[in-house]
């Protein structure tokens, strides 16, 4: 079904590409509504250096404006003037409230979807603010207990058991519950959102060739395999503990609907390189539908017009497809 609601796009951090790639957006005819979420001036000031030609109008409920050249915007202003290029800790609380505003007014039936440009997390942190990630903070935000990220380009789909963890703690975060409760939202979401109906997850062991027999780690054989066991006797179809390495080869990645590596960095560059710029971000048990670009906020290319709006296109094309999908909320 069309949607009469927006997607909600956040423009994310304001000296970084989000309010780039927003300008470019806006060049083309869109068949979806669309409010951004960002500060006006950053955004007049960003098409200046662009060149680019935007017609900024104030969004209000109800309006449809799609046609190329125009941009509907929801003005949250920043606290202090942008640099493109040029963090300031500043403009944390801005790039903060710019994920309340999307995430509640989705909550809220405001809006149909929530779509992230991306934000600089350390910066975040610098201004006093304890953040490791939109995942996080959504999920607090919306009161869901267990969201999992998950990339996918296509070809591939990557989902990770912890997210945004240094890697000394990563071991101790794999526990039967934790797991547990990550691989039962990605088998519904899988189901849910992807409608596949009996998803086949391969799973990555946590240790070298999955723990070599207990020679190289003991959490697969303490905690991973027995869990796998428990949950294939319900009827999933999980396969694994399968070390990293191997299972990204494409004879096993064509036995599975998505891949679930335990930490970051073990799904995550297999997924970008694949699939860099045409891959989105999606959050999968949230109350709400969250999608990402794949890439940060690149401020080496702000204001250059050099970046790339590939996976944005991608992260609003699924936003729109499965807000479609939804039953519609009654106004
Ligand atoms: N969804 C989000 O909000 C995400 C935010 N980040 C944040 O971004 C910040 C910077 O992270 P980095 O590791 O430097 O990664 P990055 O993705 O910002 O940059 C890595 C390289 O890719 C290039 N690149 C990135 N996006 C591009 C695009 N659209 N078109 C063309 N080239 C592009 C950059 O120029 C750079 O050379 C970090 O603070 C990180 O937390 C990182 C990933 C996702
Ligand atoms: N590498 C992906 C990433 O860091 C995005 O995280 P999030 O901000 O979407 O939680």
């Amino acid at each position: 079904m069309p949607l009469s609601r927006p997607i909600a796009l956040s423009c994310g951090e304001p000296a970084g590409i989000g309010p780039d790639l927003a300008l470019s957006l806006a060049q083309q005819d869109r068949d979806y509504p669309l409010v951004l979420l960002g500060d006006r001036s950053v955004l007049a000031e960003r098409a200046d250096a662009l060149g680019l030609t935007v017609q900024l109008h104030a969004w209000e409920d109800g309006d449809t404006a799609r046609e190329a050249g125009h941009l509907s915007f929801l003005h949250i202003p920043v606290h202090s003037p942008v640099r493109a290029g040029h963090l300031d800790p500043v403009n944390a609380a801005h790039v903060i409230r710019l994920l309340e505003i999307g995430c509640d007014g989705c909550l809220g039936g405001r809006f149909a979807a929530l779509v992230t440009a991306p934000l600089h997390k350390g910066v975040i942190n610098e201004a006093g603010r304890s953040f490791s990630g939109h995942t996080e903070f959504l999920a607090e935000r919306s009161g869901a207990a267990q969201p999992v990220m998950m990339l996918a380009c296509p070809g591939l789909r990557v989902a990770l058991a912890t997210t945004h963890l240094p890697l000394r703690q990563v071991a101790d975060a794999i526990s039967p519950k934790g797991l547990e409760s990550v691989i039962r939202v990605l088998h519904a979401d899988l189901r849910r959102l992807f409608a596949i109906d009996n998803p086949r997850i391969l799973v990555c062991g946590l240790n070298p060739h999955a723990g070599e027999g207990g020679h190289l780690g003991h959490e697969e054989g303490e905690i991973i395999a027995p869990l796998l066991e428990r949950l294939r006797r319900e009827g999933m179809q999980l396969n694994g503990p399968l070390p990293a390495d191997t299972l990204f080869t494409p004879k096993v990645l064509e036995q599975g609907d998505a891949v679930l590596a335990m930490f970051h960095d073990q799904g995550l560059p297999v997924l970008k390189h694949k699939g860099f710029g045409k891959a989105v971000n999606l959050t999968l048990g949230l109350p709400i539908i969250r999608t990402s670009v794949d890439h940060g906020t690149a401020l080496d290319l702000a204001g250059s017009g050099r970046a790339d709006a590939g996976s944005l296109q991608a992260a609003i094309g699924l936003a729109v497809e499965l807000a479609e999908n939804q039953p519609e909320i009654p106004s």
